[in-house]
């Protein structure tokens, strides 16, 4: 497999209003999208973007508060009450090509691929096998023809 482009770095956070506030004030960020819930993944999602080139934003901040109860970020919450770097993701041109890669190589894939925030099929690779970061590989959006 090829090192593929970091789309975005997961950051878990108990407030998102605070952390748009941050985002925006503090850091001056030009770009700050509407923040939308993903039940099924247990989130509410906002995307900061950070500046890119040609036009295009590089690797965006992903800010995710838990929704839910069943919610998987609870606990690193709980962990973590002021919230913090919670993964990172890496584009793929094939998921299930990565998730044989990762399997090979005997890394625990959590769960099979599901629909992500981009709406693309992504999965998470177990921290204690990727360096102690927790790691999502999702598909890159194919270019619309
Ligand atoms: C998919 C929508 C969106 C997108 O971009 O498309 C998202 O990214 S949503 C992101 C939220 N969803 C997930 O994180 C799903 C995958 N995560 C999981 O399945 C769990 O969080 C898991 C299994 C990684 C950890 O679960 P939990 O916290 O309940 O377990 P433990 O507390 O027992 O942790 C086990 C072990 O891992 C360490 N840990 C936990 N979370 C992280 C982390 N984010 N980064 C690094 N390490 C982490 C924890 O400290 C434990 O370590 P140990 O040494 O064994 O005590
Ligand atoms: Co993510």
């Amino acid at each position: 497999m090829k090192l593929g482009r970091l789309n975005h770095i997961g950051i878990a956070t108990p407030s998102l209003e605070a952390s748009l506030a941050y985002y925006r004030d503090v850091m001056g960020a030009a770009i700050v999208h509407e923040p939308f819930d993903l039940p099924a993944q247990g989130v509410k999602v906002c995307f900061v973007d950070t500046p890119g080139e040609n036009g295009t934003h590089g690797t965006q901040i992903e800010l995710i508060e838990p929704l839910g109860e069943n919610s998987p970020i609870h606990g690193f919450i709980a962990k973590n009450p002021a919230g913090g770097q919670h993964h990172m993701c890496y584009e793929v041109p094939d998921i299930h090509a990565a998730k044989a890669w990762f399997e090979k190589l005997g890394k625990r894939v959590l769960g099979e691929p599901r629909i992500g925030a981009h709406g693309t099929p992504i999965f998470f690779v177990h921290p204690r096998d990727m360096n102690g970061v927790l790691t999502e590989i999702m598909e890159t959006l194919k270019e619309a023809h």
